[in-house]
């Protein structure tokens, strides 16, 4: 079972930031929440640091866990654990070239966001009431 981390982050406006998966790369193209795979003895919040300070340029402060499930794609298994960012230092920018937005939540219904990832989206709602 492969442990993904991601982080939600919101803007002013209530917005969340999603990313564009690269080319060439497991569900290219689809669009997703910045993170990626846990390393060997890392901590989830580190690897969700560490992740972020790669693909964003910006430190993690404080976050906490919003929801966690697994879900079988036809090659793998992968335990999606979605964390809320909400504190850090630093402007969220494309470090890595990923095309990266912000989004309302309504917008996360329509923009083509992984289907794996669709159960985050009422979470997000609970959590931002
Ligand atoms: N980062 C991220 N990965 C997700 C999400 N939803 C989801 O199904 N995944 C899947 O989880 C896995 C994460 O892999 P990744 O390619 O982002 O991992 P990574 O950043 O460590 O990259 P690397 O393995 O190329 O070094 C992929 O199979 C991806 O399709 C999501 O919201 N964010
Ligand atoms: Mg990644």
């Amino acid at each position: 079972m492969i442990h993904v981390v991601a982080g939600a982050l919101f803007d002013e406006q209530g917005r969340v930031l999603i990313a564009q998966r690269p080319p060439g790369k497991h569900m290219a193209g689809g669009w997703e929440f910045p993170g990626g795979k846990v390393e060997p003895e890392e901590q989830a919040l580190a690897g969700l640091q560490r992740e972020l300070r790669e693909e964003l340029g910006i430190e993690v402060l404080d976050a906490t866990p919003l929801i966690a499930y697994e879900h079988g794609y036809s090659d793998r298994r992968v335990l999606l654990d979605l964390w809320l960012v909400s504190l850090y230092t630093g402007e969220a920018r494309s470090v890595e070239g990923q095309p990266l937005k912000w989004v309302t939540l309504d917008e996360l219904d329509t923009v083509g966001l992984l289907e794996a990832d669709r159960p985050m989206i009422p979470a997000l709602r609970e959590a931002r009431r």
